[in-house]
Formats: C-alpha cells, sequence, structure tokens
C-alpha cells in the first residue's frame, strides 16, 4: 500500500505536569517515542520531530528540528514542521501518545484526499482533537500570524481555516474508547496505561 506522506511528532513541551521529560518516556524499558518512530516509518514517507533536545536524537534517521518560534507551544512545533515538510499534508501527533491507529489515519487521509481542506481533525465532546490530525503545508503562515496575535491555542486558528470535523461516532468505530487520543500527562495517566498494558514505564 502507498505510504502517506509526513508525520510530525511534537516533542518540544515543558512535561511540568509529569515531572520528568515525556520525550524520553520508557515502556518496558524502551522509548515510547522510538515505538511511535517505528509504527509511523512504515506508514509515512518521512518523519519529523520537532524537538527541544536535539542532540538526544544524534544517529536517529528521522529529521530532527527544533522550534523556529520558541517558547510558544504545540502550534509552534507543528509550524516549524509544516514548514521543513516535504509532503503537502503532514499528520500530527504528541510524543506521549501510545495508541497510533493505522486504520483511522488511513481514513482521515481519504477525508483529506477527498476535501483537500486545511485541516482534518476529530471533534469529541465538543473539543477539538489537535494531536491526532492532518494539517496541510497551506496554513504554515496562517500559523505564522496567529502566533503572532499572542493566540497560541489551536482550536481558535482552526475555527478561521477550511476545517473537517470527524464526529465523535465515526471515530468510536475505529477506536471504541477514544483510546488513540490518549496522552500521557500526569504519573497517574501513567499508572493507569501500566494497569491496562501490564507494562512498566520509566524516565
Ligand atoms: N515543538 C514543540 N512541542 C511542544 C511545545 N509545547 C508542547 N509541545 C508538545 O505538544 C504536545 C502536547 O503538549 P502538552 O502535553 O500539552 O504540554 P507539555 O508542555 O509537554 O506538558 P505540560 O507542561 O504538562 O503542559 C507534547 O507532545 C509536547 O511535547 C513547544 O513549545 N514546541
Amino acid at each position: 500500500m502507498k505510504k502517506f506522506g509526513t508525520a510530525i511528532i511534537l516533542a518540544g513541551g515543558k512535561s511540568s505536569r509529569m515531572g520528568f521529560d515525556k520525550q524520553f518516556l520508557k515502556i518496558n524499558n524502551k522509548r515510547l517515542i522510538d515505538m511511535m518512530i517505528e509504527k509511523l516509518k512504515k506508514e509515512f514517507e518521512e518523519i519529523i520531530i520537532v524537538t527541544n533536545k536535539p542532540k538526544e536524537y544524534r544517529g536517529y534517521g528521522q529529521k530532527i528540528l527544533t522550534d523556529i518560534i520558541k517558547n510558544a507551544g504545540p502550534l509552534a512545533g507543528i509550524y516549524t514542521g509544516l514548514k521543513e515538510a516535504k509532503f503537502e499534508y503532514a499528520f500530527v501527533i504528541a510524543c506521549d501518545m501510545p495508541n497510533i491507529d493505522i486504520d483511522y489515519i488511513n481514513y482521515m487521509k481519504e477525508i483529506i484526499d477527498k476535501y483537500k481542506v486545511d485541516v482534518c481533525i476529530t471533534k469529541v465532546n465538543g473539543n477539538i482533537e489537535p494531536f491526532h490530525g492532518f494539517y496541510s503545508k497551506k496554513i504554515t503562515e496562517s500559523i505564522r500570524e496567529h502566533l503572532e496575535t499572542e493566540k497560541r491555542d489551536i482550536k481558535s486558528l482552526v475555527k478561521k481555516l477550511n476545517t473537517y470535523y470527524i464526529e465523535e461516532k465515526l471515530v468510536k468505530r475505529y477506536s471504541p474508547s477514544l483510546d488513540i487520543f490518549k496522552n500521557l500527562n500526569t504519573k497517574k495517566d501513567l499508572e493507569h496505561f501500566n494497569e491496562k498494558l501490564g507494562g512498566k514505564s520509566s524516565c
């Protein structure tokens, strides 16, 4: 099957709720981000990691970037990734999301191919899930302008763009418990994740 274009992994956050840098989180002694790369590599032509610790990725075969606009949150990571992406669309995911569902990514990609929108994301309970979505390279400048207005949230940006919102009932066909949007923000999140998988996490 034909591979998708670019996947961007955001790994430049503060991890203040977790208390240690989430991009180095290990599950059963293996870095979660490495497991994500392995999975995404099979499906995407290009993987970009936008990180605040580029030295830690020495020797990686992926494109390793740092934020062009500093201290501006995840949207700035998307900005840098899109700017350097080789392909027209990029799938964006956070470095702390262990449940990647390729079938759902495929479904999103079909929407992109059909409607050629700027952004394709899911709405759950009225809220958007920005770190499991597709973004067009075309919106790079819109992101920069949005960040200049001091507004850094993705929600108000995508409202201004041609955005396709996938409904909750549709994503539930792929991920009934909506696990694909689960990210590990706190030590409690880790505990729950470990209990579920019988795994062991460490930093
Ligand atoms: N490149 C880049 N990624 C970011 C930035 N801020 C957050 N992220 C990433 O965006 C995703 C979601 O971030 P959050 O978990 O909400 O924020 P965080 O700063 O990592 O964690 P908290 O300090 O606990 O809020 C994670 O993958 C982060 O690594 C940033 O300024 N630049």
